[in-house]
């Protein structure tokens, strides 16, 4: 895990305890103001605790402390004998302040948003709003890791879409989009929250199950093609779908490797009369057929 990570977890478990700290930390910055006296100014300092809440935090919290900042940045003038002539005059330094914080908060969230955003992208797949190759090797290597941590089952399976190609040449691509998108949604249905999806070409998929036995994998994919093929029906779609399905239950290989055993049993079945799923247990590294 990332620092970045790490104090994104931490903030959004602890959101309390880091508003808190940005309060403490205004104070702090107030106190040792005052105490170096007028000559030496710890102003910038409040932009700190502004910048922590605005990039950690939601908006209101980052209005809040920015809020604070200005008044102790006020208060300090005060006790420092920094007297202003008028109340306009007060007004004035209180309220560029504000929104001079204010305004850097605001970009920072701005700032938050469009690198999520960008971030989230750089992870979909454009057409089908699924996972993208890049972002389910991330993930399937998380769970690989765990499986092996606590001994756990894991089945992977390969989808690829039997005479797609057709779809695009007699219908346009606009329908092909809509097929692949009618795909993701029916495998989606009959998963549960912790399996993830991913388009990882033209017409392939992947699917991971984590905790997922090889029993368990066959019920979950018949499901999955019936599914698929009342959809298909319904469309009046001419295709079928060929699936490699492999479950891993001791020495877990690397991800990219199941990857590509689970490609390969799928391209068996291409090679076949497609329109089927070979299921395979990589156990204890002796593979079995089933
Ligand atoms: N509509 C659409 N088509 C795409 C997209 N990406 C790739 N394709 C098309 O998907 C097709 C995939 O080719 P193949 O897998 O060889 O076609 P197929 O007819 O399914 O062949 P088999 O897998 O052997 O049954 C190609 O025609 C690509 O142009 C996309 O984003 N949208």
């Amino acid at each position: 895990m990332n620092s970045q990570i790490f104090l994104q977890t931490m903030c959004n478990r602890q959101y309390w305890v880091l508003v808190i700290i940005a309060f403490l930390s205004v104070m702090g910055i107030g106190v040792v103001d005052c105490i170096t006296g007028s000559q030496i100014t710890f102003a910038l300092f409040y932009l700190f605790p502004v910048v922590i809440a605005a990039w950690f935090s939601n908006k209101n919290t980052a209005i809040a402390i920015s809020l604070f900042s200005a008044v102790t940045w006020l208060a300090v003038d005060y006790f420092l004998n920094r007297i202003y002539p008028n109340l306009l005059v007060y007004s004035w330094n209180y309220l560029s302040r504000f929104i001079l914080l204010i305004i850097i908060a605001l970009l920072l969230r701005a700032l938050k948003t469009l690198l999520l955003e960008k971030h989230d992208l750089s992870r979909e797949d454009p057409v089908t709003k699924s996972l993208n190759f890049r972002a389910f090797h991330e993930i399937a290597e998380v769970e690989v890791s765990r499986a092996i941590r606590y001994g756990y089952a894991l089945s992977l399976a390969y989808i690829d879409v039997d005479n797609f190609k057709a779809i695009n040449d007699t219908r346009g691509h606009d329908a092909g989009n809509k097929l692949l998108c009618a795909v993701v949604d029916a495998i989606r249905e009959n998963l549960r929250d912790s399996d993830i999806v991913a388009r990882v070409g033209g017409d392939e998929f992947i699917l991971l199950l984590p905790v997922t036995d090889q029993a368990s994998a066959q019920i979950v994919i018949a499901k999955i093609q019936n599914h698929l093929m009342s959809v298909m029906d319904k469309n009046d779609w001419p295709v079928t779908f060929s699936f490699g399905v492999l479950t891993c239950i001791e020495n877990i290989p690397a991800i990219d490797r199941i990857i590509a055993m689970a490609d390969h049993l799928m391209y068996s079945v291409k090679k076949g009369s497609k329109n089927g799923a070979k299921f395979m247990t990589y156990w204890n590294q002796n593979e079995t057929d089933s």
